[in-house]
């Protein structure tokens, strides 16, 4: 997992599961209550048998013992099911609970350590680990407890009934856990490796399945299928391995307990035969001696299962550590502190048109640096003063840092260094939340959040009506296009049941209704035809009127009119100025038109692309 603090020292899984545990204690101990009473009422059937037994030779009356006997097994009855209710409220609710501690992580971390696991990967933690969870959480630990107590008890009453006897069952426990201390560590450990395989697959599939276009029509269909297949067998390896240890410890206890048995009756029948003892204590003690094959049963597989559980708790644990956003200073976050501080002077920029600045909304960027984790730095010393009205477009050839500049202004990455300003507020001074406020966001691949064309439409204002979506929705000319659908603004939308095109449209129409003070579009006219296009350049100078619009602009058409053009290079800022300075004053500039054989004495009408 990403940026998983590797000085820190792990804590012992068991406490990971305790702390799972902790805040349903008050569940914990009504399942244990209900398991002891359980437990009692069957250690008492023995006894209550004896006297049964006592009373058929003529030792006492038949009648108390036998209602004795039908009360405990009513009572044993009753307890068993006030357990199983009550273990079920508790692993339903350490799961639901682990998987609020994990949805909430995934939302509110840091961007680029979520980023680095691939999708599918996190959601089998939530999914298939949080399942094991529940089986150790409740009744592994539960069973285990229950398990111990019977088995005290028994031996007890076996202590009571024939204290010589209860020597040999006594050697048999030992030997058991003895063994059971040198299998179950590798148990844990091979789990763990094969609930990784299974996070890897839920990764591999999910890229290839959102790829699964590209891979049909390269007819690599089979090279996908061999690699899934690789690491399904993997996981299935270590589950064997695991499987087998499993088996071998199960069955190491049900062969001691039938062992113990037998030893039990050899020396029971000549304890008998020499008068130390009667038959109807040897009768109980027996029957002692099979119900320690519950407890030890139970406790095998408690013990085993709980490996299982184990390793999910870490699994879980690692996405409790991601480290999450909020109001950490600007670069404070990531340790390394301002490293490049020399100041440089921020020319100011004068739009062509009149536009009006230091409302407290325009932007300034002094002297930032910024980088991906392990990496170097991709943005060096950007120094860029942007209006608070206006259009400004970035361009650069692919890999300049262009959507890393848009990354840094939304809080998305950190900078290492340098003042990033929103107005008269400091970055640092306010939460990622409260700078995101500020902006509506188109981004690159335009995806559909799950839900209704409604509820994608109101991701960032949820007030919008139904009047302003249909007159935004008729801009960008999208109206035709949920009149077709089932439910119209009601209707389930998916990246299957809309075009590239659609849903970039419907992402810029999200951006409009929030009306916020500066617009990010990335390369937001990628994917729309002509007519798309002209209507989201119209809307960007609509815009550009009141609030800030920062473009990355891959058509010219986007480009040649912006107010401001910021070219980048290399993590640099080269030139900015509007087309005709460019022109005049940047080779880089003139260098991407005539790649695109774009005449540069002019503007051009056509829509054609950079990068
Ligand atoms: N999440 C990431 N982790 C590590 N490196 C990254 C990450 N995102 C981008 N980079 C690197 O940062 C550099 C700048 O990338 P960026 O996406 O900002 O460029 P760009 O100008 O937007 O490119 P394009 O026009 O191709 O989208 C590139 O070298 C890229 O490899």
């Amino acid at each position: 997992m990403g940026e998983e603090p590797t000085h820190e020292v792990e804590p012992p899984r068991t406490r990971l599961l305790w702390e799972l545990i902790r805040p349903r204690l008050p569940l914990f101990a009504l399942a244990i209550v209900a398991g002891l009473i359980g437990s009692a009422a069957r250690l008492g059937t023995p006894l209550a048998t004896k006297h049964i037994l006592d009373s058929v030779s003529g030792k006492s009356g038949l009648i108390p013992p036998l209602a004795i006997l039908i009360g405990l097994v009513i009572i044993s009855a009753a307890a068993q099911w006030w357990q199983l209710v009550t273990l079920g409220n508790l692993s339903e609710g350490v799961v639901y609970d682990a998987r609020r501690r994990m949805n909430l992580r995934f939302l509110y971390a840091r961007l680029t350590p979520l980023q680095r696991s691939p999708v599918g990967e996190l959601v089998t933690r939530v999914t298939s680990d949080s399942v094991l969870l529940r089986e150790a959480a409740s009744s592994s630990v539960v069973g285990g407890v229950n398990g111990v107590v019977m088995l005290v008890g028994a031996l007890v009453m076996m202590a009571i009934l024939d204290i010589t006897l209860v020597g040999v069952t006594l050697i048999a426990v030992l030997v058991l856990t003895f063994l059971f201390g040198r299998i179950l560590p590798s148990i844990a450990k091979s789990q763990e490796r094969a609930q990784a395989a299974v996070g890897e697959l839920g990764g591999e599939l999910d890229g290839n399945l959102r790829a699964i276009k590209s891979i049909k029509a390269a007819i690599a269909e089979e090279r996908v299928r061999t690699r899934l297949d690789e690491i399904a067998a993997r996981s299935r390896d270590l589950n064997m391995f695991a499987v087998r240890r499993q088996a071998l410890a199960i069955t190491t206890s049900f062969t001691g307990v039938q062992v113990s048995i037998l030893a039990i009756l050899a020396f029971g029948a000549v304890r008998v035969s020499s008068g130390a003892m009667t038959v109807s204590t040897l009768v109980a003690f027996l029957l002692y001696a099979f119900q320690i094959g519950d407890p030890i049963g139970q406790l095998s597989t408690s013990l085993t299962q709980l490996q299982a559980g184990l390793a999910a708790a870490r699994r879980i644990r690692q996405v409790d550590a991601m480290p999450v956003e909020g109001g950490s200073p600007q670069g404070g976050s990531n340790g390394t502190g301002p490293r490049h501080r020399a100041g440089h002077p921020v020319a100011e920029w004068q739009p062509k048109r009149s536009v009006p600045t230091g409302d407290g909304s325009g932007m300034l960027l002094r002297n930032v640096f910024a980088s991906y984790p392990d990496g170097d730095p991709v943005l060096n010393g950007i120094d860029l003063r942007m209006p608070s009205r206006g259009h400004v477009a970035l361009i650069g050839p692919s890999g300049a840092g262009k959507t890393t500049l848009l990354s840094l202004l939304l809080r998305f990455l950190e900078p290492d260094s340098g003042e990033l300003r929103l107005g008269t507020h400091a970055y640092q001074d306010v939460s990622a939340s409260t700078t995101r406020t500020h902006f509506a966001y188109v981004e690159q691949e335009s995806p559909l959040i799950p839900g209704t064309l409604r509820e994608n439409l109101r991701l960032i204002n949820t007030h919008a009506t139904d009047e302003a979506m249909h007159e935004v929705l008729d801009r960008l000319s999208l109206r035709s296009v949920v009149d077709t659908l089932p439910g119209g603004l009601d209707a389930e939308v998916s990246i299957n049941s809309l075009s590239g095109g659609q849903r970039q449209r419907i992402a810029v129409a999200r951006a409009l209704l929030a009306d916020r003070p500066v617009l990010l579009l990335d390369e937001a006219t990628a994917q729309v035809d002509a007519l798309t296009e002209h209507a989201i350049h119209d809307a960007i100078v609509d815009h550009a009127r009141t609030g800030l619009v920062i473009t990355i602009a891959h058509r010219l058409s986007t480009v040649v009119d912006a107010d401001m053009i910021v070219v980048l290079q290399d993590g640099r800022l080269i030139a900015q100025g509007t087309h005709e300075e460019l022109l005049a004053s940047s080779p880089l500039y003139k260098d991407l038109l005539s790649a695109l054989r774009i005449p540069t004495d002019s503007a051009p009408e056509n829509a054609a692309e950079f990068g």
